[in-house]
């Protein structure tokens, strides 16, 4: 990774040392149906429903890292404002796509999969969790949908031209430099945190690879 220089990135290791999960994560059966242009449409719809349900519990998680950002006095707020600003175009893109798609998101509720999600995320809110455990989930998080989507719009790819748009939203070289500097924030609060501590954040890494390949089973199966 293109770190700063000083430290090692922790990150980068944890994701060879996890790397089959990361690969369950990253190469799922649904973002890979969407690369070689085998995805059924029904899959994709339910997808996009749900991930709308994710992305509104997204934001108060956002607010949450930004919070514990600012009481830092760290340097790290224009990334992360920018994480916001993101997050509300991801919205309105949602919304968008779903009046395409001919979904009434009104009428959308959580599956269980984006239920348990939405739970890992609230329990950020909490005072007591540190800005470290917190950014380093918030660049995992991002990182899964950047790798996942932007493999799909990779050479060779057979994606559909109607979820191109789709893929660039995640996919896109802005999107990749944007969680780089995630990821450097994250290598930098993890190199000041105790051992024990960034134990408990490698624990919450390999915790939203779990909870990102159930969201794509959730889509993929409906279960
Ligand atoms: C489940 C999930 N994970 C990540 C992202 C990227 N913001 C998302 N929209 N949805």
């Amino acid at each position: 990774m293109e770190g700063d220089g000083v430290e090692a990135s922790t990150t980068a290791a944890w994701i060879e040392r996890h790397r089959q999960m990361y690969e369950r994560a990253t190469r799922h059966p649904f973002t890979v149906s969407i690369r070689d242009g085998t995805i059924d449409l029904s899959t994709f719809k339910r997808w996009l429903s749900q991930d709308y349900l994710f992305v509104r519990e997204f934001v108060a998680f956002i607010a949450s890292v930004l919070l514990k950002c600012c009481k830092q006095d760290s340097s790290d707020m224009e990334i992360i404002l920018g994480g916001v600003a993101s997050i509300s175009d991801e919205l309105s893109w949602f919304k968008n796509e779903a009046a395409k798609w001919g979904i009434d998101l009104a009428s959308v509720s959580p599956l269980k999969s984006n239920i348990e999600y939405h739970r890992f995320l609230r329990s950020f809110t909490e005072p007591e969790i540190s800005y470290a455990v917190a950014v380093t989930t918030f660049w995992i998080i991002e990182t899964v949908y950047q790798d996942s989507f932007g493999f799909c719009i990779q050479e060779g790819n057979k994606t559909p031209p109607e979820l191109l748009g789709t893929c660039q939203r995640w996919g896109s070289a802005e999107f990749k430099k944007y969680c780089q500097s995630l990821q450097r924030i994250a290598d930098r609060s993890l190199a000041n945190a105790p051992a024990d501590a960034v134990k408990s954040v490698e624990e919450a890494f390999v915790r939203v690879l779990e909870l990102e390949i159930g969201f794509w089973e959730m889509s993929s199966s409906q279960s």
